[in-house]
């Protein structure tokens, strides 16, 4: 369960240019509840995931991880509970290590390291079976350098690696944002598949509309830093890209009348 309490940070704070992120911002998730956050440019969606991850500290408010309060909690020592997928392919994986051996250093990242025992053949087999899951092949490229791998394969790896520890909470920043669409379909796919099998509390950042109508149990939509709309249930099972798309215009011509332009 994720609960985010009046999360404030303001950037720039008593300057010409400041910039209100979080604006006292509400949210909380269901343990196994996956949550698809939608919002304008400058919403704070980012802002939000790195409150959450513990890279970017609140400057008031508080954040609690299945009850536990992890507000003032470092990065290094929520990441043991909070797993994240970045946009940049290149963020979650080693280049110069093999698809074997960057999945071996996340079981090491999530597991006692003492029981460490290197590639034996458990492992491998075990590594075998979790990448045959996304069909890309890649349990057949065990051995392959990453650096050597496309971005959704490499993106796809990222994932599995990040879900393997079973964390708390998995965060997805705009994770297929840089692949092409049916890469982008597949990874949405093996989230989806990952997020059922380990019921993962799950928040997922998205500009993608078609994914934020066809996955997770509830769309919320940021604004200026607050929760302006969610659509759960039955609503989120009929709601279209274009219903989707109107709640942007509307936000947008409000803000616009709003700022005088
Ligand atoms: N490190 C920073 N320094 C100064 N201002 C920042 C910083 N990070 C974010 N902001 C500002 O905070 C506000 C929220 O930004 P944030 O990146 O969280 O939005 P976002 O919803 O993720 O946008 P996008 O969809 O463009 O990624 C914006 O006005 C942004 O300019």
């Amino acid at each position: 369960m994720l609960e985010i309490r009046s999360a404030r940070k303001v950037f720039y704070a008593g300057q010409p240019d400041e910039k209100v992120a979080l604006d006292n911002l509400d949210l909380t998730l269901q343990t196994g509840e996956f949550g698809v956050v939608i919002g304008s440019n400058g919403a704070g969606k980012s802002t939000m995931l790195n409150a959450v991850s513990g890279a970017l500290p609140l400057d008031s408010g508080q954040i609690a991880i299945n009850g536990d309060d992890v507000t003032d909690t470092p990065v290094h020592k929520r990441a043991k509970r909070i797993a994240r997928v970045f946009q940049d392919p290149m963020l979650g994986t080693a280049a110069s290590m093999t698809v074997a051996e960057n999945m071996l250093l996340a079981d090491l990242r999530s597991t006692d390291r003492t029981l460490a025992r290197g590639l034996n053949a458990k492992r491998l087999a075990d590594y075998k079976d979790r990448l045959a899951a996304l069909g890309l092949g890649l349990e057949n490229r065990l051995d392959t350098k990453v650096e050597l791998l496309s971005g959704g394969q490499r993106q796809s790896l990222s994932l599995i690696m990040a879900v393997g520890g079973s964390p708390d909470l998995l965060l997805l920043d705009e994770h297929t944002a840089a692949l092409d669409p049916r890469t982008a379909d597949l990874v949405m796919q093996a989230t989806v598949r990952a997020v059922d099998t380990f019921k993962l509390t799950t928040l997922m950042v998205t500009h993608n509309m078609a994914h934020a109508v066809d996955y997770g149990h509830r769309v919320i939509m940021l604004d200026a830093g607050r929760v302006k709309l969610e659509i759960g249930g039955d609503e989120k099972a009929n709601v279209t890209v274009a219903k989707l798309v109107d709640h942007f215009a509307v936000k947008t011509d409000a803000m616009m009348l709003g700022a005088g332009a």
